[in-house]
């Protein structure tokens, strides 16, 4: 598979590690204007960095866009005469639609939103996936390429918006918890190291319990509520100071920022 990604940013980046980590790859481009912090990736020898977005997607047959949403219109428009049959456009851009990028490259292309998250680099993303009309005949191979580097699903684009904030944003969130975690054992005598991989594992460990059970979270959390005792009284506190509100009520508010950055 010959991948290049045009925007070798933040998740850029991400993406290329997880591509390197599953070898993923026969080649692969990775652009960006500026590319001397990333010449080291020059290293693995199949990696070829440049500034030529038009070099890369000649080269290339699957193209994976992570550049800003201001960024896109422009980006594409410089290689839209150079697309063939051959490619197969992701764009991982938020809140670009399909639709605006067929009004920019057309319709008779293979065209596939892709929604990951950082943890794409260590091989974990959640990541979502819809395509535009001809991109369903390649949906198998984007599924291909993103379960390789963790788990897929496939969804209506109107959920892609949705998708954003409770995956790749939500790597953000995450992040905050495990970090309040690790502050509340600090508090209580760990070290900060000691703090944050009790935090960190435990996190892990609900979450693949979950996945491996099926279970309900209630379900697991009944398991771990002794009558009268501290797990009880820990959740009530914490939901008596709105937890779970706070949670959604800054899910629903990243939601509807993502509607201004569409509109912008
Ligand atoms: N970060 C995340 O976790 C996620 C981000 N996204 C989406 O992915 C996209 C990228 O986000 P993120 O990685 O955070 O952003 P970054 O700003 O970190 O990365 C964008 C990259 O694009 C490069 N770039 C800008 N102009 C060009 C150009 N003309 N040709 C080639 N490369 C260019 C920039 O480098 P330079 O200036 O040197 O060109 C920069 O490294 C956004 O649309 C975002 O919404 C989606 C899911 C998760
Ligand atoms: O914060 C943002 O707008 C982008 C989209 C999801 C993750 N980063």
């Amino acid at each position: 598979m010959k991948i290049a990604i045009i925007g070798a940013g933040n998740l850029g980046l991400a993406v290329a590690k997880g591509v390197l980590h599953s070898n993923g790859a026969t080649t692969m481009y990775l652009t960006k204007r500026n590319t001397t912090e990333i010449k080291d990736f020059e290293k693995y020898g199949n990696v070829t960095v440049t500034s030529d977005n038009q070099e890369a997607v000649k080269k290339s047959d699957v193209l994976i866009f992570a550049v800003q949403p201001g960024h896109f219109a422009a980006i594409l428009e410089q290689v839209k005469d150079l697309l063939t049959e051959k490619h197969v456009i992701i764009s991982t851009i938020t809140g670009f639609s399909i639709s605006k990028i067929e009004e920019i490259i057309g319709s008779e292309r293979y065209i596939i939103r892709s929604m990951p998250n950082t943890a794409i680099s260590v091989g974990n993303s959640m990541t979502c996936l819809c395509t535009n009309e001809l991109g369903k005949k390649r949906i198998d191979l984007a599924k291909a390429i993103f379960n390789r580097m963790g788990h897929t699903l496939e969804i209506p684009e109107d959920q892609m918006q949705a998708a954003t904030v409770i995956c790749a944003s939500g790597i953000a969130f995450w992040m905050r918890l495990i970090r309040a975690t690790t502050q509340g054992a600090i508090q209580l005598g760990f070290d900060a190291k000691e703090a944050q991989e009790l935090a960190m594992h435990t996190c892990n460990g609900a979450a693949s319990l979950l996945i491996e059970s099926g279970s309900h979270p209630e379900e697991e959390i009944d398991r771990v509520t002794t009558p009268k005792g501290c797990t009880i009284e820990g959740l009530n506190e914490m939901e008596h100071q709105g937890l779970s509100s706070s949670l959604i009520r800054g899910i629903v508010a990243s939601f509807e920022k993502i509607s201004h950055i569409k509109k912008g």
